[in-house]
């Protein structure tokens, strides 16, 4: 078994971690997200990330844990995963024509260390139309998303533009996940 465990069940930040060459195992938190209102998206996923790496951490003491968490933010509201077709609906209309903001955070503890980052870009919509919205809620990609879309799949055809590190849009900001792990000596192979 390796050092580092992903406390994750997302295939994106497993395939996101593979990218860079690090070693790793996949451990599920399945942590009941707890959510505080009176928290900034910045505090919460940070929080949240906390909430699944020490829920790992607690059975796997000798191990370094990787949590994570994301979440997109428009007009002073939160959004997570929707949690049926209206919800998806209702989100990408507010999101359509405008700028939101995607926040992810990530925590890795080890037996003698805590590290929490939280990493930001901002993704601006085209106008979509009610057939369009429809039409992507059918391929059924909203569904475990933040924010009910996918920039990696086919919710790419929504975006004008980005501005921020894409890869804290897909769900974990790779080049500073990298340099917060290096200081739990944890490098990718090439780096070995
Ligand atoms: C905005 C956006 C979000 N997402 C995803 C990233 C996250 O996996 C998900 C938000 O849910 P999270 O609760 O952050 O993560 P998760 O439940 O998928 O996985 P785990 O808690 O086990 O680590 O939304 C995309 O894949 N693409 C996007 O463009």
């Amino acid at each position: 078994m390796t050092r580092l465990i992903l406390a994750s069940q997302s295939p994106r930040r497993k395939k996101l971690l593979e990218q860079a060459g690090i070693p790793f195992h996949t451990i599920s938190s399945q942590v009941e997200e707890k959510t505080d209102p009176t928290l900034s998206p910045e505090e919460l996923v940070v929080s949240l990330a906390m909430q699944k790496a020490e829920a790992v951490f607690k059975k796997n003491p000798e191990n370094v844990v990787l949590g994570s968490d994301t979440v997109v933010s428009i007009d002073g509201r939160v959004l997570g995963k929707p949690s049926d077709k209206k919800e998806a609906r209702d989100m990408l209309r507010m999101l359509s024509g405008r700028t939101h903001e995607v926040f992810t955070g990530v925590a890795v503890l080890s037996g003698d260390k805590t590290r929490t980052v939280c990493e930001k870009a901002s993704v601006q919509f085209y106008d979509l139309s009610d057939e369009e919205i429809d039409g992507y809620i059918k391929s059924g990609e909203p569904f475990d998303k933040a924010g009910s879309y996918g920039i990696q799949g086919l919710g790419a055809v929504l975006v004008e533009r980005i501005s921020g590190d894409y890869f804290a849009i897909v769900g974990l900001p790779l080049a500073k996940t990298i340099r917060v792990l290096r200081e739990f000596d944890i490098v990718g192979d090439w780096q070995a």
